[in-house]
């Protein structure tokens, strides 16, 4: 027994020595304990079947049979399902969720073992709620290994007298023994009154109330009536003590073993079988015992008052039991007690106890930290889905937005286009150039200016004539190059916009075309002219626009000289080994800026040739046109709009006999500078066109035959 171990001598070998010496067999006698502790093992665990196929019905403890062996009881309860549903019975709720598992599984006994998870969820929530009613526990691993059933049917009986406490209507407390009343479930030991040596035995202290412990003893008169007594032992078997309580509590079930021992080996023995002496002996080991025993239990009575006050027993039983869980190495220390004085054991009780005191406010705190935690991340979560909602609507309202602006941008350009061809698609200016200097301003042919009518004023036989020439608009000589561009500039948009646009100078040698479309030799940005500034406003708007419209810009530069078209983008030698070339096959240069465009015109202008004559010593004879090819495509739908626009600078259209041109340059002149031959230009933009067999003028209409049909601007 374990209480040998604690005790400074074996009672047991006592007693057994003195019956030895004595002639009794020693041996038959314990295989009659054995077998008569058996078979109360056995009804103890028949009653707990029984009480658990009462509790849940025979088909909820089908895997339980009426009278289970111990295998059969262990395999039985061994998901922890059904002890957790009669837990539930006769307690609602004690465990929230109880995991289902195929019975025929469980009760396989050479079968897979359990999951682990049903294993811990059921059996650890039954045993976790068992402890807090205060009835005696048994290992997980008892359910898993033979040979430990008496645990787990202790743990049952206990279930059963808590429910039967509940059912008398009880509350409060329940507390392990101290409400159980006997029944015919405990088999008492009956010795006959008439032995003397029984009858002489002193009465053990156990067999009366303790007062201030949890265990209390059975006042049942009947003599030797051990029911209360065993029940206590078998508790503190199955439940972690450590340090004084084990050692007390040891000595109670040694003792009452001791007992419980003597009067089942005395018990049909005849007084002339137990001689005096051995009575005596054995009357002497038991008051012994008993009275160090007694001393042990004053000694840990008065402990427990000093120490705990007005904490209950049964809850410092219970804190101390869950110290031992939480601490092994401090019941091993517990272990050591026997060696140190009750000062330092009551020292290290108080630590000990205010240790597990602080873990459990430690735990309590983390519990609530946790709880906090999870009510904080829940909200978080909350918040987190309603913010993410509201981006969703968001998002659909600029979609939407997009949409709708996306429509209107399309609307407004085609309202722009409307508005430009109300406006005129061919629009003709008029720009008169001031004298230059040297020049005689009374020579002036200009009679006034008025909105879009010019009237000059002509010599006649009658005096001076006047005749007057309409135009969309006329500059004087006072305007300025910023003026003349705001006419054009609305045109420049129109590109952006997938149409095609040309715009012309046309004139005298000598009248200002250059000067208009380009700029006079010293550029500044106020003389800029049409082209610098048409081209400024296209890139300026192609960045505006470019979140909604990827442009890319391109450019070609030729010129019409001698009745051939040349490419004015490319090198000297290709220029002077070609004998002329198809437009569509021009340098096509792609550009991205402003000053990329003034670079290849400056090329271009280099490559231009260029010939003296008395009227203006940068007079051209040849035209010139600088072509942006422009094509967009809108980001949103993909779709591609295409637009060009042509730069024209003619040659000078003067009178031959002016420009004291002669031979083949007179001949050049004659034939490509007339006002018939922009009127024949233009005509390929009327309806009605006419064919021409003239080469330059073939020339002229191959060229902006692609780029001037649909719905061109000029
Ligand atoms: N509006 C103006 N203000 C001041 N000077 C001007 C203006 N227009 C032209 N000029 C000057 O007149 C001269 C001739 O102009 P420009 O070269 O532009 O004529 P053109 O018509 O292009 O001649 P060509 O037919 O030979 O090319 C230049 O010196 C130029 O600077």
């Amino acid at each position: 027994m374990a209480a040998d171990g604690a005790l400074p001598f074996s009672v047991t070998s006592v007693v057994e020595d003195v019956l030895q010496q004595h002639g009794n067999n020693s041996r038959s006698r314990n295989l009659d304990l054995d077998a008569r502790k058996a078979e109360e093992a056995a009804r103890r665990r028949y009653d707990a079947a029984a009480w658990i196929r009462k509790i849940v019905g025979i088909v909820g403890a089908k895997c339980l049979p009426a009278e289970p062996s111990e295998e059969e009881f262990r395999l039985g309860l061994r998901s922890g399902m059904i002890l957790c549903n009669v837990l539930n019975k006769i307690q609602p709720g004690a465990v929230p969720k109880v995991v289902e598992s195929p019975c025929d599984s469980a009760i396989t006994s050479d079968g897979p073992a359990l999951s682990a998870y049903q294993y811990f969820e059921n059996v650890r929530n039954f045993l976790v709620a068992v402890q807090e009613l205060g009835i005696p526990l048994f290992e997980a691993s008892d359910l898993e290994q033979g040979g430990k059933s008496s645990r787990i049917v202790n743990c049952v009986l206990g279930l059963k007298s808590y429910s039967d406490w509940k059912q008398e209507g009880n509350t409060g407390v329940w507390k392990f023994g101290g409400n159980i009343k006997s029944n015919a479930s405990v088999k008492q030991i009956v010795r006959k009154n008439s032995e003397p040596f029984t009858n002489s035995l002193p009465r053990s202290i156990y067999e009366k109330p303790i007062n201030g412990a949890c265990i209390e003893a059975e006042t049942n008169k009947t003599v030797g009536n051990l029911c209360l007594t065993e029940e206590s032992i078998t508790f503190i078997e199955n439940n972690e003590f450590s340090g004084r309580y084990i050692k007390q509590l040891f000595s109670l079930q040694s003792s009452s073993s001791l007992s419980m021992l003597v009067r089942a080996i005395l018990t049909d023995k005849k007084p002339e079988e137990v001689p005096n002496l051995v009575e005596s002996v054995l009357n002497k080991v038991v008051q012994e015992f008993e009275q160090h025993v007694a001393s042990k239990i004053e000694l840990s009575k008065a402990t427990t008052d000093d120490s705990t006050g007005s904490c209950d027993n049964k809850s410092l039983m219970r804190q101390t039991s869950a110290s031992a869980k939480v601490d092994q190495r401090n019941v091993t220390l517990e272990k050591k007690a026997d060696s140190l004085p009750d000062e330092e054991l009551e020292r290290r009780y108080v630590k000990h106890y205010t240790i597990v005191d602080q873990q459990q406010r430690d735990i309590k705190n983390l519990k609530q930290t946790l709880l906090t935690t999870k009510a904080g991340m829940q909200f978080m979560q909350m918040k987190f889905h309603e913010e993410m909602h509201n981006i969703g609507v968001h998002i659909n309202g600029l979609a939407h937005a997009a949409s709708g602006y996306h429509r209107v941008l399309e609307e407004n350009r085609k309202l722009y286009n409307q508005v430009q061809d109300l406006k005129g698609s061919i629009r003709v200016y008029c720009r008169v150039r001031p004298f230059l200097p040297g020049q005689s301003s009374s020579a002036s042919s200009v009679d006034h200016i008025e909105d879009g009518t010019i009237t000059i004023s002509i010599p006649s036989k009658n005096g001076r004539g006047r005749k007057s020439f309409n135009f969309n608009k006329v500059f004087g000589s006072c305007s300025t190059q910023g003026e003349v561009f705001s006419d054009t500039q609305p045109l420049i948009r129109s590109v952006l916009d997938g149409f095609n646009v040309c715009i012309f100078a046309y004139g005298q040698t000598g009248s200002g075309k250059t000067y208009t479309m380009t700029g006079p030799n010293n550029l500044t940005e106020q003389s800029q002219g049409v082209n610098y500034r048409a081209l400024g406003d296209l890139f300026l708007l192609t960045e505006q626009r470019k979140d909604i419209i990827h442009y890319d810009v391109s450019v070609q530069m030729i010129e019409i000289y001698n009745e051939q078209v040349r490419d004015l983008l490319v090198s000297d030698e290709i220029r002077s080994a070609s004998q002329g070339l198809t437009v569509p096959d021009a340098s096509l240069v792609r550009v991205a800026s402003t000053c990329d465009v003034i670079d290849l015109m400056n090329l271009g202008q280099k490559n231009r040739s260029v010939g003296a004559t008395a009227l203006n010593d940068r007079s051209s004879r040849s035209h010139s046109c600088l072509t942006v090819h422009v094509q967009g495509r809108d980001v949103a739908s993909g779709a591609i709009l295409r637009g060009c626009m042509h730069l024209v600078d003619l040659a000078g259209s003067e009178r031959v006999n002016k420009s004291e041109v002669t031979g083949d340059r007179l001949k050049r002149l004659s034939t490509l500078t007339s006002l018939f031959q922009l009127w024949v230009m233009l005509s390929l933009l009327l309806p009605k066109r006419m064919h021409m067999s003239h080469t330059v003028t073939a020339n002229l209409h191959s060229f902006f035959k692609t780029h001037l049909e649909g719905k061109p601007k000029l």
